[in-house]
């Protein structure tokens, strides 16, 4: 079985869209977590365009309220994301190399290059009890310098492998990701994963029991304008049970 964590960014975008609270992202992540979800996910920029740190502080006062239920903040290792975290005190940390001005995430940690400034992160967060997640591309060789960073987990990126499953390079970019895992684990690391993963994908990549947990949520939502949230969520549930 694969954990879901519910990135709510787009929540926060449809909100964000008249200035006023509606939808309501802690409402919804309720809603999410009572429907059975492992945990909800936010990745805050620093433009705020969609998920605000002011969720991240309402949503981890949400979670003290569901134990064994996790809550996931995203983001580059900035001072004001840091500061952000810290407060908020999540279960889980996921650090992503974005620049502010991108327009998604798109390529992972280049941890050779950015292993000194990582480091003293990494140990901050774990001092206080935060499991840490480093973004990675599905590279297997660069495994073992995640752990020696300090990396709890990585998450594979998962656009390729999305962007290539409905071509003949489907079977290929698959194994890629299945060694990359496999490298992780061997390496002492757990494995969750996403990026433009959705219904027709999601199961392939989990099958093989190497993923911890999956954070969905662009196609999720849009998913849920043909089948409504409860069912699209439960549709999830049901094919990383
Ligand atoms: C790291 C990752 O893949 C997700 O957090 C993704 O970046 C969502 O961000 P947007 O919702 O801004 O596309
Ligand atoms: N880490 C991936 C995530 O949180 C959601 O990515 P997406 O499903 O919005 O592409």
């Amino acid at each position: 079985m694969t954990h879901l964590s519910v990135n709510l960014n787009k929540i926060g975008l449809l909100r964000n869209s008249r200035g006023r609270d509606y939808p309501n992202v802690v409402e919804m992540a309720k809603r999410t977590l009572d429907l059975g979800a492992f945990g909800v996910t936010i990745h805050p920029r620093p433009d705020q365009r969609h998920a605000t740190y002011k969720d991240a502080h309402d949503l981890k006062n949400l979670l003290k309220k569901y134990p064994g239920k996790e809550l996931n903040i995203e983001g580059f290792p900035d001072k004001e994301f840091l500061n952000v975290v810290l407060e908020a005190q999540p279960d889980q940390c996921t650090l992503v190399p974005d620049d502010p001005n991108q327009l998604t995430s798109d390529h992972g940690w280049n941890i050779a290059r950015d292993q000194d400034a990582l480091r003293p992160v990494i140990g901050k967060l774990k001092a206080q009890g935060i499991r840490v997640v480093l973004f990675m591309d599905p590279i297997a060789e660069n495994m073992k310098l995640a752990k020696e960073v300090g990396a709890d987990r990585v998450e594979l990126y998962t656009e390729e492998y999305a962007s290539q499953y409905d071509t003949e390079e489907r079977a290929a970019v698959l194994q890629r990701y299945q060694d990359a895992a496999q490298a992780a684990l061997d390496a002492g690391l757990g494995v969750n994963a996403g990026h433009d993963l959705d219904l027709s994908n999601v199961e392939a990549l989990c099958e093989n029991g190497a993923i911890t947990e999956v954070s969905i949520g662009h196609a999720l939502t849009v998913e849920a304008l043909e089948y409504g949230w409860d069912n699209v969520v439960k549709m999830y549930l049901e094919k990383l049970s």
